[in-house]
């Protein structure tokens, strides 16, 4: 049994171990098959990759160039688009240009339309006025033909009727004339009625506030602007106090500083205006250096120039009345009681040539011998005449230290109308004298020709407040050849002349003792005309 089992130990150990060897070597076969699998496979595998890499890379190959045709494609696509809008872009430029063209041929042939539908409405009417016209020869025509008694008859009351319109016409016109002629001597009694001489002041405006204080003076008659007031210097009285005065002055007319040019001539165009009826008229401007009297006579807008323009207007209004005028102007100098020619100076040097003074009694006429007159046919001559005037001044200035303020200058402007119609004559003389500066020198600080000079002025104005004074009063004798002013004015400031005396003022208070001076001197004018 112990055999038997060994035996079957032995048998199945045997068995066992060629099992085990059996399995070992199939293991083995096992294992080498499956590495060869693995093998095959990895080969198979690797090759498959190969050809897959190989495949993709030919793809991508293929599809790159394909990508590269496309872009090719593109941009000659881009590029034929591109020159396409080119092409449109220039095509729309010149519709453009076309159109604006077009336009502007419209707008043309609108205007040509306007300015033909025009012509045709003008030649429409001209048309109308032909058609009409026409019918007129055609009646004229027909009458022609309707026999010689109707048309005779025709013309002669055709030729009565234009008789009495020529009459009627003229009747007017001597009317006219008439009127004319009345409303000279109105006129003239308004002037006198007014009073042949007048005195009226007029204050400066303060032109610069460095120019100093301001003296009181106040206007207080506003409706009828005839008062000026003002405040004079302190006095001490007998008990010591100090004190200023209000002394009033009265005068025809006051001007504030306010007051413009236009506004004084307006006050004196009636003087002027008789001057053209043919009175003698003088206007004076009097007053201190620099208290405004060449600004009120010969400045651009002053009573010279002004008083030239209303005579060119109403001369040229007076034609229609059958007056025609002529105009003459000259323009001198007193200076240290001596006449000088301001439109021709230094002829007087000449002993043949020196002014001098002509009176005609009979005309009441005075004219200047050897004194240059210039006929005054246009308001450009006046102005080159005062340019000239006032040219020869300055230069006599620089000679003569101040020279314009320490002579009196005299425009003197002569009209002498005429009518056909009537035969009325008129001959008038406007003096616009700017006086020399009013400012008393003392004597004493005065020597030689200064001396001279101011002894001359002050001798001058003296006498010229005489004249007015004298005439004022009706005196019956009238000291005209006391100075050379007064002589040279005779006849315009006597008789039925008109005198007009501006009295200047500066508004400072520096100026105040000659300010009341000036007014002093003016109410003794002024005083004298009412005695
Ligand atoms: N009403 C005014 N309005 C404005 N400025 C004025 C007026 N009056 C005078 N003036 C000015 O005052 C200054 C002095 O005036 P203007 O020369 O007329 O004085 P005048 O009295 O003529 O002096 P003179 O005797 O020295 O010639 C000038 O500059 C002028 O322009």
């Amino acid at each position: 049994m112990e055999v038997a089992q060994r035996r079957n130990r032995y048998e199945v150990e045997d068995k066992q171990r060629a099992h085990k060897l059996e399995m070992d070597e199939l293991r083995h076969e096992f294992k080498g098959e499956v590495d060869q699998l693995k093998r095959e496979h990895r080969e198979a595998l690797e090759a498959m990759e190969r050809r897959h890499r190989a495949e993709l890379a030919d793809e991508q190959t293929h599809k790159s160039r394909e990508l590269q045709e496309l872009r090719i494609r593109l941009g000659a696509e881009q590029q034929d688009l591109n020159l396409e809008l080119l092409k449109k872009e220039r095509e729309i430029q010149d519709m453009r240009s076309q159109v604006e063209a077009l336009r502007s041929d419209l707008d043309r042939e609108q205007t040509l339309k306007g300015a033909l539908k025009q012509k045709i409405t003008e030649m429409e009417a001209t048309n109308m006025t032909l058609e009409e016209r026409m019918r007129g020869l055609q009646d004229q025509v027909a009458f022609l033909e309707s026999g010689s008694k109707q048309q005779a008859d025709s013309f002669a009351n055709m030729q009565a009727r234009l008789q009495e319109a020529l009459r009627i016409a003229e009747e007017a016109r001597q009317k006219l004339i008439k009127e004319e002629t009345e409303r000279r001597v109105l006129f003239n009694k308004y002037q006198e009625l007014k009073g042949n001489i007048r005195v009226m002041c007029r204050v400066r405006p303060v032109l610069d506030p460095s120019e100093g204080e301001t003296a009181k003076i106040t206007f207080p008659d506003t409706k009828t602007s005839s008062q000026i007031d003002v405040t004079g210097p302190e006095e001490k009285s007998s008990l010591g106090v100090i004190n200023r005065k209000v002394l009033p002055f009265e005068f025809d007319r006051v001007f504030d500083p306010s007051v413009h040019n236009e506004e004084v001539f307006g006050e004196i165009s009636q003087l002027v205006q008789s001057a053209l009826d043919g009175y003698n008229v003088c206007i004076f401007c009097y007053g201190q250096t620099g208290s405004g009297k060449t600004y009120t006579m010969s400045s651009g807008d002053g009573m010279i120039p002004r008083a030239t323009h209303m005579i060119y207007d109403n001369i040229t209004k007076l034609q229609e009345k059958s007056w025609t005028y002529t105009m003459e102007g000259s323009f001198v100098e007193v200076y240290n009681e001596e006449l000088h020619d301001l439109l021709a100076p230094g002829r007087e040097s000449d002993p043949k040539k020196r002014l001098e003074i002509r009176h005609d009694e009979a005309r009441k006429q005075t004219t200047v011998l050897n004194c240059k007159t210039v006929a005054l046919d246009s308001p450009d001559k006046v102005e080159a005449m005062l340019k000239q005037a006032q040219n020869n001044r300055s230069v006599a200035a620089t000679k003569a230290n101040e020279r314009s303020s320490r002579s009196h200058s005299v425009f003197i402007l002569k009209l002498v109308g005429e009518n056909s119609a009537t035969n009325e004559r008129c001959e008038g003389t406007l003096n616009l004298v700017d006086l020399a500066g009013s400012e008393r020198l003392k004597h004493s600080q005065a020597e030689g020709e200064r001396m001279k000079e101011t002894q001359n002025i002050n001798k001058s104005l003296a006498c010229l407040g005489d004249v007015i004074e004298a005439l004022g009063r009706g005196s019956a004798h009238v000291p005209y050849r006391n100075s050379k002013l007064t002589h040279l004015l005779q006849y315009s400031l006597g008789g039925n002349s008109k005198t007009l005396m501006f009295v200047m003022v500066s508004p400072l208070e520096a100026h105040l003792k000659e300010t009341i001076t000036s007014l002093r001197f003016a109410t003794k004018v002024s005083y004298s005309k009412r005695c």
